[in-house]
């Protein structure tokens, strides 16, 4: 795939008063596919021909479909890759305050990637990264995955100010570190191991073999437990309301 590095576009970032015709609204979900595999090879910038390349359309139809939004195209300049991805998020209703970047592709990232109840709660899946060279690149839903060795760059690039933990113990101290220090101070872990963090950064550890564990004492003991709604430290269990 080409792109070419080129003047951006004026891309205003908000989203069209218009309705729009459901088939510009299909291709533009087509073209945030096309730039997220741009972030995802860390190209800023492209041009109309290479983003319709990437989408499968002509470029007079992708420059129609932009005007629509108020992104007027000039032949020959060029898309600032993340402005306008956020243009189209906000056009087909998907920014958020919270972006999540989930970190570990294995089999939990990648279910949690293609859950679609996030983002009607306002959280915003942005990224999902791994360090294998047989997961890196793969499509998960409409992410691709993208390598964890570029991590600060990632989160940078697509504003994630939430992070998850899908990782093996092992590597989590290490991906949690790296988390915060791309500026991230909420983190969502999975790794079954206890993890450090400084003064302002929020941890939350999942851990159903702990809820299970739960379940069985009071199960053994008979008793109909009902739903309490916090954990074993008396805290809000992890998927309610804090
Ligand atoms: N808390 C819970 O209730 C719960 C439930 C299931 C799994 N888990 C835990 O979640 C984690 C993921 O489980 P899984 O079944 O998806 O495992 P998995 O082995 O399928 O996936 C782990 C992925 O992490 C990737 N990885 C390794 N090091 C990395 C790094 N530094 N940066 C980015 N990616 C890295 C691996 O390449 C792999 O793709 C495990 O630690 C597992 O124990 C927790």
């Amino acid at each position: 795939m080409t792109s070419h590095a080129q003047s951006p576009e004026g891309v205003t970032g908000e989203a069209p008063a218009k309705r729009l015709p459901s088939a510009v609204v299909a291709r533009l979900t087509v073209y945030l596919r096309a730039l997220n595999g741009f972030v995802a090879e860390g190209i800023e910038r492209v041009s109309s021909d290479a983003l319709a390349e990437a989408s499968g359309v002509s470029s007079a139809t992708l420059r129609k479909d932009l005007s629509q939004l108020g992104s007027y195209g000039t032949r020959g300049v060029g898309y600032e890759v993340d402005n306008l991805l956020q243009h189209l998020s906000a056009a087909l209703g998907l920014t958020r305050d919270w972006r999540v970047a989930i970190v570990g592709a294995g089999n939990l990232g990648r279910a949690l990637a293609r859950y679609g109840g996030f983002e009607v709660r306002g959280f915003e899946v942005v990224a999902l990264l791994d360090t294998d060279p047989e997961i890196i690149g793969n499509e998960v839903g409409w992410l691709r995955v993208t390598d964890a060795a570029n991590l600060e760059a990632i989160f940078r690039r697509t504003r994630a100010n939430m992070a998850v933990l899908a990782l093996p113990g092992s590597a989590a101290q290490q991906a949690c570190d790296r988390v915060i220090s791309a500026g991230v101070r909420s983190i969502l872990s999975f790794a079954p191991t206890i993890l450090q963090v400084p003064r302002g950064v929020t941890l939350r550890k999942v851990d159903m073999a702990t809820e299970l564990q739960i379940l069985a004492y009071h199960a053994q003991r008979g008793e109909a437990g009902g739903q309490t709604g916090e954990n074993e430290h008396g805290e809000p269990a992890a998927g309610t309301a804090p």
